[in-house]
């Protein structure tokens, strides 16, 4: 069966389908990695884009239960040169394409997604329909015109309820704007005891849940949509040790009074190179962001910049310094991509430790909030 693409500059791709027989609009991006389509596919950062994979050859090892990055796909079309029907590993239990049809995603093989790149990559992302339909250009053309930028990703990714995922050790609250399991995997390996709650939690339900540290996740779309996540961490800030990923480096920079913009066609892929500053060496990381910091924003603000892409000079990583917070643009809980990073969770975890050691003389108490402060002394009647 035919699936067409159409680009919001005219360009028109017509090739053969492979996912569900429908249509769908979003922004056209690209991801460089070589494997890990499953965990491309099922990140919720990139809720409502069309994803060109640029490797040829895609979905030889097939779909397995236990790589998935979040229960269901949030993506609005998966674009390939050549997609494998038939997968060939032990570890396959059905095909991508199954995958796709299974939620009513749609999949494009076969077009020249070398060019397809080469445009996005000169005239930046765009916005695409992909369509197994056979409607006149025109209609399809008029469709796309239509269709207007995605705005509440995260709330439609983030968890709608508050969930706990025991262990022995630091309590972490895990603000989910559309986690990775990679993020909640990383943390319970640690014995960490966590508590995923949603996007919208504010500081003083955090500060009931008494956390020792909070992470903040990924999450699609752009970081100013979400207002009162950059609240949340303002409040908090200083008061529990802050751990920010990808989006949740984005809010926790805004919510220091820094800025951020839209790249030209952002950064996804498991081999962007990262400088860390202090001491010049150089990782090799994974990564799926169209926003970024603003380095000029930086000035005004109690923030250092930590980390540079070395391809283009761009801010990958934070810190505050005054209080316990970093973040980074990147990811450490890879899936997919090297794991190099990875030491940066137990750096959280040993930041928690020296706040915790060196602030012995503060008692739950007193950080807790006025409202929280009254409920307490009546709790204690
Ligand atoms: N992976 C992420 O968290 C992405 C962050 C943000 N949505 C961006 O595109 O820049």
């Amino acid at each position: 069966m035919q699936a067409r693409l159409l680009l919001e500059d005219g360009t028109l791709f017509t090739g053969l389908s492979f996912g569900a027989e429908t249509e769908m609009a979003g922004e056209v991006v690209f991801n460089t990695g070589i494997t890990g389509y499953q965990e491309v596919l099922s990140d919720p950062s990139y809720c409502g884009q069309i994803i060109t994979m640029t490797y040829p050859l895609i979905g030889n090892y097939g779909i397995t239960r236990d790589d998935f990055e979040s229960i269901h796909p949030f993506i609005h079309g998966f674009v390939v040169r050549r997609h494998e029907p038939v997968p060939s590993n032990w570890r396959a239990q059905y095909s991508l394409g199954q995958l796709l049809k299974e939620h009513g995603i749609p999949g494009i093989s076969d077009i020249d997604t070398r060019m397809l790149t080469r445009k996005l990559r000169h005239y930046g992302t765009m916005r695409g329909l992909l369509t197994t339909g056979n409607e006149k250009l025109e209609e399809l053309q008029e469709r796309l015109a239509a269709t207007s930028q995605m705005r509440d990703q995260v709330a439609r990714t983030s968890t709608k309820n508050l969930f706990f995922s025991p262990g022995n050790g630091a309590r972490i609250v895990l603000v989910d704007f559309g986690s990775k399991n990679g993020i909640l995997r990383e943390l319970t390996k640690r014995g960490c005891d966590v508590v995923v709650v949603p996007h919208n939690t504010t500081a003083d339900e955090i500060r009931r849940l008494a956390p020792d540290g909070i992470q903040l996740s990924n999450g699609p779309g752009d970081p100013k949509d979400v207002p009162h996540a950059i609240a949340m961490i303002k409040e908090l800030l200083g008061e529990y040790p802050i751990f920010g990923i990808c989006l949740g480096h984005q809010l926790f920079a805004l919510a220091c009074g820094a800025d951020t913009t839209k790249l030209k066609f952002g950064h996804r892929g498991g081999n962007h190179p990262v400088k860390e500053l202090a001491t010049n060496r150089c990782y090799i990381t994974s990564q799926n962001h169209s926003y970024t910091v603003l380095e000029s924003s930086i000035s005004d603000t109690k923030l250092e910049v930590t980390h540079i892409n070395n391809n283009d000079k761009t801010i990958e990583g934070l810190k505050h310094k005054q209080y316990p917070a970093f973040s980074v643009q990147y990811h450490p809980e890879a899936a997919p991509g090297p794991h190099d990073s990875s030491y940066l969770f137990d750096k959280f975890l040993d930041m928690i430790a020296d706040y915790k050691a060196n602030n012995p003389q503060k008692p739950r108490q007193v950080l807790l909030s006025e409202t929280l402060k009254g409920e307490l002394q009546y709790a204690q009647k």
